[in-house]
């Protein structure tokens, strides 16, 4: 027998027996089954051993080199906590609180030590049939900003709950599918799964005969009314946007009718619908970078003092060889200088058919018409360059770790700078990234990305391997008496490359 479980209980099943395989065990044990469920400090059976008034982490402590007691088949103790579920709610569901009560309660000498670690199991027992049965007064109370003010018919606030909890979890699948098949980026992806958790661990915090009382959808109306536009769509990213605000829609109404039920699933919604607003940007934002630079692969950083030539023509030199994003990275030159400078090359770069990319400084970015900017992690944020330089110039940042790489994403970064990769003679580093990072980042992520660092026409080919297909070099193109041979060497490697 296979049982549909909750993600929630699926996610604490799967601790458990990681643990039992890390600590070498034949068997999965009950003490594993406890913390697999005690896992997550917001679930549902931490909250609530919490709220009745036990001390967990000591429980955990205690579980930790307790004598080992193999537990039953997980179908076993799922079909416990159903039994359990019937027995005080009168509903068969399966959440992480009745899996717990299951284990607790499963076995004479393992409820015995809990008992000796404190944990009152009929106490729990009895919290269980309460958080259903309980008059108000009993169990925890919103604040007053999340009290309902008049007397609300609950089955209809049931078919809300259920009908958009259903549409959110839609729509969650369809960007699902497009960060995973269309953008086939598996950081956005692991993004939205994140999301998808959280709603299914929010929708723990719901009465389950709520939403069991609510299936019902013979009648809505809803189901048969559609629109002409509800079928047209151009574009996947479209599809995406759809979805985004179908999402947001859907979270914005669980929110409010949630607050007649649980204040702290509402406030969890709220914070979901935050975090979608985030992905949205994110992935369509993301869009834009994706498709201005699909076909650049070569990126050229250009200091004034670096080029053995004149800056007009390294840059048509180096984008007849392949060149097409160009970067001023000016870190000395006074305000003024800058500036006209910049405007030079914005004017060498349009000859040049070329992006053009200010370095640090999204005002002379902005003054002087440049496709974008880049920021280091030490340099204004992604959200405050956004603002000087309105919705359409790129804005790249540099990442030296996964959890950059992440950021920046969330960041909504059009692209990236993922380095250092090698020793560098522009810029000193006290740590280098590496060749391994440059794979990690660029399998992370579908986002046009940008290797950097010490890279020449001789170690290209270790880039390639470890999955670069875009580079940005800077002194063996400024100091090359020959930049178009350099670049056509550095664009011949890199041009095989899918586009990823
Ligand atoms: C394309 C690209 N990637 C990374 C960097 C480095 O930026 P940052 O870390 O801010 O260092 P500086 O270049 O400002 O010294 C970059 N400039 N370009
Ligand atoms: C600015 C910067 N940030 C990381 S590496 C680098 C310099 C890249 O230049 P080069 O190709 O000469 O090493
Ligand atoms: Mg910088």
């Amino acid at each position: 027998m296979s049982l549909e479980v909750s993600p929630a209980v699926e996610r604490a099943g799967s601790v458990a027996r990681g643990r039992a395989e890390r600590a070498g065990s034949p068997t999965v044990r009950l003490s594993d089954w406890l913390l697999g469920v005690l896992e997550e400090d917001e679930g549902r059976p931490f909250e609530l051993l919490v709220r009745l008034g036990f001390d967990v982490r000591a429980l955990q402590r205690q579980l930790e080199v307790s004598p080992p007691i193999p537990a039953p088949s997980t179908d076993a103790i799922y079909t416990a906590a159903k039994g359990h579920s019937i027995r005080l709610r009168g509903e068969p569901s399966l959440t992480t609180d009745l899996v717990m009560l299951a284990v607790m309660m499963v076995n004479d000498s393992f409820r015995a030590a809990l008992e000796r670690y404190g944990i009152r199991v009929g106490v729990v027992e009895h919290a269980l049939r309460s958080d259903m049965m309980a008059a108000p007064d009993t169990i925890e109370q919103p604040p007053a900003e999340f009290v309902a003010a008049e007397p609300v018919d609950q089955s209809d606030a049931a078919r809300i709950l259920d009908a958009n909890l259903n549409r959110a979890r839609e729509s969650l699948r369809v960007l699902d599918d497009y960060a995973r098949f269309s953008l086939n980026d598996a950081a956005l992806t692991e993004e939205l799964k994140r999301l998808r958790h959280r709603l299914a661990d929010a929708t723990e915090l719901l009465p389950p005969s709520l939403l069991l009382q609510s299936r019902n959808t013979l009648g809505d109306v809803g189901t048969t009314i559609s629109t002409a536009g509800e079928f047209q769509r151009a574009t996947p990213r479209q599809v995406a946007a759809v979805n985004f605000k179908r999402l947001q829609e859907s979270l914005r109404s669980l929110e409010e009718f949630g607050k007649l039920d649980d204040a702290r699933f509402a406030r969890e919604v709220e914070q979901i619908r935050y975090a979608a607003y985030t992905l949205e940007r994110a992935v369509l934002t993301g869009s834009a970078g994706r498709e201005r630079l699909a076909a650049a692969r070569l990126y050229v950083l250009l200091t004034g003092s670096q080029c053995v030539n004149t800056m007009d023509w390294t840059i048509a030199e180096a984008a007849a060889g392949g060149a097409s994003v160009f970067q001023l990275r000016e870190k000395q030159l006074p305000d003024r200088e800058l500036i006209a400078l910049a405007h030079q090359v914005r004017k060498w770069t349009h000859k040049a058919n070329a992006l053009f990319i200010v370095n640090d400084r999204p005002d002379i970015a902005r003054l002087v018409g440049a496709d974008g900017v880049h920021l280091g992690q030490d340099d204004l944020s992604p959200h405050d360059a956004r603002r000087i330089l309105g919705p359409d110039p790129l804005i790249g940042v540099s990442s030296h770790s996964l959890a950059q790489v992440r950021q920046a994403i969330l960041d909504s970064a059009d692209y990236l700078g993922v380095g250092p990769t090698f020793p560098s003679t522009t810029k000193g580093f006290d740590q280098l990234a590496g060749l391994e990072f440059v794979q990690a980042a660029f399998a992370a992520t579908t986002l046009p990305a940008f290797a950097l660092g010490g890279i020449r026409p001789e170690n290209i080919a270790e880039v390639v391997a470890a999955g670069g297909n875009r580079v940005a070099v800077s002194a063996v193109v400024a100091e090359a008496e020959e930049p178009q041979v350099v670049a056509r060497q550095l664009f011949g490697a890199l041009s095989d490359v899918s586009s990823g």
